[in-house]
């Protein structure tokens, strides 16, 4: 009996012993040696902090600059810069141009090099994406998360969702979410002519209203009440990624992890029975085959029967987490896009002037439609250089699981790897002298000519993970925005203040109040 007792004790202490150096290795002697590799090398960044790294600076820089209700001047593109991603910006101008931050325990390297950014985009089985936040995973995993063939597998059945021919089919759905939210200006501005009004929570929901119509399409209705589940998702869960992040806080019943189950299961059933009706309809004949739901399922069932095996095609589970992710990923990023460039075109309202006259000379007071959209130069100049000053993702990241040569670099497996769109868009050593200034002009013969061919432009990634629904969201914008200056001309209010946070995406802190007048 002693014998047992005594084995049994040393077990545990066994155990004991090993978790506490698991720990150990973990939080102290893993990044202490990733540090010592990497500042070997000439990298640079503040020296690791037990547990927490950057975190506490970082959330401090970021709530100062947030709290300071104070109106950024637009035109100094240094201010904008170190507003928005503080902690970056600091560290680039403290360490050097590739630089290094810690996230908690983990070494996160940021480059800024061309070459080196092009390397991490194109070898997409090396450089993968890092595991996710769990609030995350609760709004957005699908093909965004994946790596490996199985990303591959789910890219190649959403691909044809996004051809421009199915693209499109969608443009009645954008122009008629358009018109709903340019009649409700209209009314507004008809007494007097013209009105103030915070343009961003209407651009929101013409954006979410978009996605909606064009993911489910004869579906919309139930659609739109289960988006609204997915909004209300996504802004529990930015609450919760903005307290310090706690390993397994995720599964205690608090009353924010409890309603955050309940809208996952609430979303889920509700996206399976409009799954499992399609797929009835789809059997006997029915269905509106033209929405990104109908297409995704056609694409599935065809690889399916092709390669006589289901696992070519995806899980109804993996179906629904693609359409949660479409809306996630397609829905304020696009609403940023529009938002930004009406923010800069009140701003510069020559740039503002000579877009309308472009979209007059194609469309008249006509409608817009899809070919005249081709001609738009000037509009099309304009989204580029917003997406350049204000791109709505602010940085992309990669982790590395093996230890890996990157350049003339020897990466060590551990570390994350952080491109920071932002600081490299705003770079004057890759933009010239006027980097931070709004100038369309510099993408008059495409995006090629402005960047030298050289991978240092990228609001929508790069290489074969460049967003899927790029094309989407530019002719979404460009509908919007051709619909606006044909029927208002726009500036800002005195009430207006410039303020761009960064919450998931880049957004207006406090609304964006705009005088509309009717034309
Ligand atoms: C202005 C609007 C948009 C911006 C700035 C944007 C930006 C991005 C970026 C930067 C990535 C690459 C992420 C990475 O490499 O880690 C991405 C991926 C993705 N985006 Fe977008 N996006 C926009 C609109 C959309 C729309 C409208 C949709 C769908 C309706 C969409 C769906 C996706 C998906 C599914 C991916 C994952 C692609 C993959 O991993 O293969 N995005 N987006």
């Amino acid at each position: 009996m002693d014998a047992l007792t005594n084995t049994l004790a040393i077990s545990c202490a066994l155990v004991v012993v090993l978790c506490a150096w698991k720990m150990v290795n973990m939080v102290w002697l893993r990044p202490k040696k990733l540090e010592k590799i990497l500042k070997n090398q000439g990298f640079n960044g503040n020296n690791y902090k037990l547990l927490f790294g950057d975190m506490k600076e970082m959330s401090m820089m970021f709530q100062h600059s947030k709290s300071k209700s104070k109106n950024i001047n637009i035109d100094d593109g240094d201010e904008v810069l170190s507003h928005v991603v503080p902690f970056p910006n600091h560290s680039k101008q403290k360490h050097g141009r590739n630089y290094i931050q810690w996230i908690g325990w983990k070494p996160r390297l940021h480059i800024m090099d061309p070459h080196l950014i092009k390397d991490i985009f194109t070898k997409i089985y090396e450089f993968q994406k890092p595991k996710l936040n769990p609030f995350v995973k609760l709004i957005a995993t699908g093909m965004l998360a994946y790596d490996g063939d199985k990303w591959a597998k789910h890219r190649k059945l959403l691909n044809p969702a996004f051809h421009v021919e199915k693209l499109k089919n969608m443009v009645p759905a954008f122009h008629l979410s358009c018109s709903e939210m340019l009649g409700k200006w209209e009314k507004l501005v008809s007494t007097n002519g013209s009105c103030e009004l915070d343009v961003w929570p209407h651009l929101q929901t013409l954006t979410g209203d978009v996605i909606s119509r064009t993911a489910f399409g004869s579906s919309y209705e139930e659609g739109i009440k289960t988006f609204e589940l997915i909004k209300e998702q996504s802004v529990l869960a930015m609450e919760a990624m903005q307290s310090l992040y706690i390993p397994g806080f995720r599964y205690l019943p608090t009353k924010r992890n409890r309603r955050m189950n309940a809208i996952d299961r609430e979303v889920n059933r509700s996206v399976r029975s409009i799954i499992d009706n399609r797929l009835k309809a789809m059997k006997v004949g029915e269905g509106n085959y033209h929405d990104m739901l109908g297409i995704m399922l056609e694409s599935n069932i065809k690889e399916i029967e092709q390669h006589q095996n289901k696992t070519c095609g995806m899980t109804i589970n993996e179906v629904i987490e693609e359409c949660k992710l479409l809306y996630v990923a397609g829905h304020e990023t696009t609403s940023s896009l529009i938002v930004w460039t009406m923010i800069l075109l009140s701003r510069h309202q020559e740039w503002q002037s000579r877009a309308r006259e472009e979209v007059l000379n194609v469309f008249g007071d006509k409608d817009i439609n899809v070919d005249g959209l081709n001609h738009l130069k000037v509009v099309t100049m304009i989204f580029y250089e917003v997406l350049r000053l204000y791109p709505p993702v602010l940085e992309l990241s990669r982790k590395v699981d093996k230890d890996i040569t990157l350049g003339g670099f020897s990466l060590p497996s551990g570390i994350e790897i952080g491109l920071p769109i932002m600081l490299i868009h705003y770079d004057e050593q890759l933009w010239g002298n006027d980097a931070k200034k709004f100038n369309p002009c510099r993408f008059s013969e495409g995006i090629s000519k402005a960047t030298k061919n050289q991978v240092i432009y990228f609001p929508f990634g790069w290489g074969p993970r460049i967003c899927i629904g790029q094309n989407f969201a530019l002719l979404e914008a460009k509908i919007v925005l051709a619909n606006i200056l044909q029927r208002f001309s726009f500036e800002f209010s005195p009430s207006y203040m410039h303020a761009p946070t960064h919450v998931l995406i880049l957004q207006p802190q406090f609304g964006v109040h705009l005088i509309l007048h009717k034309l």
